[in-house]
């Protein structure tokens, strides 16, 4: 039976498997992570994707067709995972497909939203009979932006940070102080029920780090993740309502009436309500606003869409590529 191997690149781990199966293997690549977002352009390091093609070898994903996830924009990233695939994969034939039209497929929906709270990008696709309509928009802010935030608070109460920066590549290599707030944020951070302007203040909240240090957690744990929806003038960041308003009116009717929320930093308590409650106020009428079920969507959706028969899914041959050469993907 053919079994494609599938991966999926985010900005902040990959994602590696099998098509057919439910569940990837998980390559974190630590922080700040495996791609940047610089000057509005997709980045990275050859030495990490080609750390993702080793770790693919080993689960024995070399020598059989390869269907790719990548971010939506990025022709260089494209082009580089083109030229790894035919020839360090030695993959037969290779696809490419966008991360938000993959997870809104790995959550069987045609027509709808991507809202992509990641690590590293927050992507809002509009996607229309399983394809990506005009109105992506892309910004660098998301987990690791609030990453530097908790770590920001931790700081200002004086907390004693380990130092030494982890690095993927050598695995084992310790915990840094942005491994800690990134811990802190996961387990302590949520959104409030409402707008935290209109809340009164909550009592003050100590927790205990597993080092025995204290910290106050109320005074950003709540505030932080807050960020998400109100935007940051500082940090350029317009905030989740108004990337995905602007995309649901500027897409067909199909995609309006559902928002699809992915992605891990998506996770916090009360986003997606408060998130359906601000489309409502802004659009003036309800948007459903659904969270994705699984944790890895697009790499799920990957694993579906290379089951499906061409021209479904585009796939281009070993021939294709001797011809065309890394380009292929960059068009
Ligand atoms: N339960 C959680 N609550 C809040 N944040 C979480 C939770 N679980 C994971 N995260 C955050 O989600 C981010 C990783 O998300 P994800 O795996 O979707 O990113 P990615 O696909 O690698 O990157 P990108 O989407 O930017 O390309 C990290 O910042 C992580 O701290």
């Amino acid at each position: 039976m053919r079994r494609d191997a599938v991966v999926d690149i985010g900005f902040g781990s990959a994602r590696l498997g099998f098509g057919g199966e439910e569940l990837p293997q998980v390559l974190d690549a630590g922080l700040p992570g495996l791609l940047r977002y610089d000057h509005d352009a997709v980045n990275f390091d050859p030495l990490d994707i080609e750390a993702v093609f080793r770790e693919l070898e080993q689960l024995g994903g070399f020598r059989r067709p390869v269907l790719l996830s990548a971010p939506a924009e990025g022709g260089a990233l494209r082009r580089h995972l083109a030229r790894h695939s035919f020839e360090t994969a030695e993959a037969p034939e290779v696809a490419l497909v966008a991360a938000p039209v993959l997870a809104a497929l790995g959550c069987g929906k045609l027509n709808c939203t991507v809202v992509d709270v990641g690590a590293g990008v927050t992507s809002v696709a509009p996607i229309l009979q399983g394809q990506l309509h005009d109105g992506l928009q892309q910004r660098p802010f998301a987990g690791h932006a609030l990453d530097l935030m908790v770590l920001e608070a931790l700081k200002k109460q004086g907390v004693t940070l380990p130092d030494e920066p982890p690095d993927w590549r050598k695995r084992g290599t310790g915990f840094g102080a942005l491994r800690l707030a990134q811990d802190v944020k996961e387990t302590i951070c949520f959104c409030a029920h409402a707008p935290l302007a209109t809340l009164e203040p909550a009592k003050a909240y100590r927790h205990i780090l597993p080092d025995g240090q204290e910290v106050e957690v109320t005074s950003f744990s709540r505030a932080i993740p807050e960020v998400l929806l109100t935007g940051s003038e500082t940090q350029s960041w317009p905030g989740l309502p108004r990337m995905a308003s602007e995309a649901i009116l500027s897409s067909g009717a199909a995609a309006c009436r559902e928002v699809l929320l992915v992605g891990g930093s998506s996770r916090f308590v009360n986003l997606s309500q408060r998130l359906q409650r601000a489309l409502a106020e802004s659009l003036g009428r309800k948007v459903k606003v659904t969270s994705a079920e699984t944790r890895y969507a697009s790499w799920l959706g990957g694993s579906i869409a290379c089951q499906l028969p061409h021209p479904m899914v585009r796939r281009y041959s070993k021939a294709e590529y001797q011809e065309l050469g890394e380009d292929l993907f960059s068009r």
